[in-house]
């Protein structure tokens, strides 16, 4: 039994030169397991080579160099599988203005060779909301529902891996709980789901593991979990009754930093040192304290912390 819904080894892709730009390496060898089962995170700043890993394994785009296997099938060796297990949701809102939500599907499904017998076009329509639209033109539709569309027409050939390339760019709140409860279901249905996104906040709260590539190179693949406790660093954060009267005398290596309405913001390395160490010298200046909270890491501190030393 395969335990990885994607392996991906030594993928390289150099897109050539032309006569305007340079050859443009944008993967430099990435090995990568993506296991089934899992919503995994894929991250990475603008340019980081994420579309581009994206649209290989969708078959969209030739690598250069390296092995894809997914679901188990090598994409060399059975290209007809391998695409067949796997389903991408794309960036740019790509639909024919001409069909209608229900032909878009069904032409999809037919793209795919999928029998009209086992088409669950109204089943997709249902579940991305847009029953009552099986007939209007795709010029239409408001930028919401053209991105629910995409969704459905990923899913037409029921595919175990479902690849969500920065599925909630621009999208307001009810659209993007929506395709996160989407995401969800199917994902709790069996699917693995890839997703690619900018907001950090996001992928700490639905990949349970992430890996972050920067120019062309994975740097990292974790645990979500396991990537926010990397980071040392914690804020002590109070608000004081009244500013306090000169310098504070601070245990070493506590940054402070003064934020609105007053408060005072100290960031320590919770290795070296306690929240106690730091309120004990406030107490010794006299400072009397109105609220205190902690600040923990969170992935964007991660994220900032490993771009940055890589750049
Ligand atoms: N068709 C192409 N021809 C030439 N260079 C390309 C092409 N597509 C992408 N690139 C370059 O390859 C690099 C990686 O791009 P890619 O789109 O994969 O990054 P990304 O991580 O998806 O970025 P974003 O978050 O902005 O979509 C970039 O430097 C980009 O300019």
């Amino acid at each position: 039994m395969v335990e990885n819904a994607i392996e991906i080894t030594g993928l390289r892709k150099t897109y050539a030169a032309t006569k305007r730009s340079e050859a443009k390496e944008a993967l430099k060898g990435v090995d990568l397991a993506i296991p089934k089962g899992s919503i995994f995170g894929l991250l990475g700043p603008n340019g980081a080579g994420k579309s581009t890993m994206i649209n290989i394994l969708a078959g969209l785009v030739v690598k250069t160099a390296g092995n894809v296997k997914i679901w188990g099938f090598d994409q060399d060796v059975n290209p007809r599988q391998s695409r067949a297990a796997i389903g991408v949701m794309p960036q740019e809102l790509n639909l024919d203005p001409f069909f209608t939500p229900r032909s878009s599907l069904d032409v999809q499904a037919g793209l795919y060779g999928v029998p009209k017998s086992q088409r669950r076009t109204e089943e997709i329509l249902e579940m991305i909301g847009l029953s009552d639209k099986g007939e209007a033109y795709a010029r239409a539709l408001s930028g919401g529902m053209r991105r629910r569309l995409l969704l459905g027409k990923a899913l037409v050939h029921d595919p175990q891996i479902l690849v969500l390339d920065e599925p909630t760019a621009g999208v307001d709140i009810e659209l993007r709980q929506m395709l996160w409860r989407n995401v969800r279901k199917l994902n709790e249905q069996g699917k693995t789901i890839i997703l690619t996104t900018h907001y950090l906040e996001e992928a700490e709260e639905m990949c349970d593991e992430i890996a972050i590539i920067n120019h062309g190179e994975l740097l990292i693949r974790d645990t979500t979990r396991n990537l926010v406790s990397r980071i040392d660093s914690k804020t002590l954060v109070i608000e004081p009754v009244s500013p306090p009267a000169g310098t504070l005398s601070l245990p070493e290596g506590v940054e402070m930093e003064t934020r609105a309405g007053g408060r005072l913001a100290f960031r320590y390395a919770r290795t070296k040192v306690k929240p106690g160490d730091i309120l004990a010298k406030l107490r010794e200046a006299g400072v009397e304290i109105a609220d205190v909270s902690i600040e923990e890491p969170d992935l964007e501190d991660v994220f900032l912390d490993l771009t940055r030393s890589a750049a």
